[in-house]
C-alpha cells in the first residue's frame, strides 16, 4: 500500500529525470504499480482512511512520485457532488499530449503537488484543452480530450513524466501575472 512515505519529495533527483517508456505486455510489477496509485488516491480523498493513514488528498499521481520512473499516471478525479461517479478514474500508460488548444488557463487558487511541502503562490499556465493518446493496462492505445480542470491535472500528471514541477511555469518575477486571454478557472 503507498502511503506518503513512499512519495518523494523535491530535491529528490527521480522527480526531475524523464521517465521510462512502460512496455507491454504489462509485468506483475508495473500492473502492482498501477493498481496500488489508484489505490493511494482512492485511500487519500476517503475522510476516515486518509486520517487513519495520515495522507495528503490527491487527485492525480505520476509513478517517478514513488520513485518509479516509469510513465504511468493515476487519476481520480472527484464528481461534484459525493455520490456522483468519479469525473474521472483512469490510469494512463505512456501518456503523450498530441494536441492542444492555443488557449491558456490556470487555476485561480494555483497549484499544489504531493512532492512539495511548502505553498508555492502563483498562476500556472497551461494549455486550456488537450488531446492525449495513452495505453490502457492490455497495451490498447486510446485517444482522450479533455478541458477545464481536468486538463490542469493531466497536464500537471505528465509533467512528472517528463521531470516538471508545477512551479517551473510561474512566472517568479510576476506570479499572479498572466496575459489577457488566460481562463482563470476557479
Ligand atoms: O502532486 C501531484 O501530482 C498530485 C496533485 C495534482 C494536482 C493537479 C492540479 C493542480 C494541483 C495538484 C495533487 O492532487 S495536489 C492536491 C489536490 C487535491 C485535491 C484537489 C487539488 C489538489
Ligand atoms: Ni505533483
Amino acid at each position: 500500500m503507498i502511503t506518503m512515505d513512499n512519495i518523494i519529495r523535491e530535491g529528490h533527483p527521480t522527480l526531475r529525470r524523464s521517465a521510462d517508456l512502460v512496455t507491454f505486455p504489462l509485468s506483475a510489477e508495473d500492473r502492482k504499480i498501477a493498481t496500488e496509485m489508484m489505490e493511494f488516491l482512492s485511500n487519500s480523498q476517503d475522510e476516515k482512511i486518509a486520517a487513519q493513514l495520515n495522507l495528503r488528498a490527491g487527485v492525480g499521481l505520476a509513478a517517478p512520485q514513488i520513485d518509479v520512473s516509469k510513465r504511468i499516471v493515476a487519476l481520480l478525479i472527484p464528481g461534484e457532488y459525493e455520490d456522483d461517479p468519479p469525473e474521472l478514474a483512469k490510469v494512463m500508460f505512456n501518456p503523450k499530449i498530441v494536441s492542444h488548444s492555443i488557449e491558456s488557463a490556470c487555476l485561480k487558487g494555483g497549484e499544489g503537488c504531493l512532492s512539495v511541502d511548502r505553498e508555492v503562490p502563483g498562476f500556472v499556465v497551461r494549455h486550456s484543452r488537450i488531446t492525449v493518446s495513452y495505453q490502457d493496462a492490455e497495451g490498447v492505445t486510446h485517444k482522450a480530450r479533455y478541458k477545464g480542470y481536468i486538463a490542469i491535472v493531466v497536464q500537471h500528471e505528465i509533467d512528472h513524466l517528463n521531470g516538471v514541477m508545477f512551479y517551473d511555469h510561474i512566472n517568479e518575477q510576476a506570479p499572479f501575472a498572466v496575459e489577457d486571454d488566460v481562463i482563470i478557472i476557479e
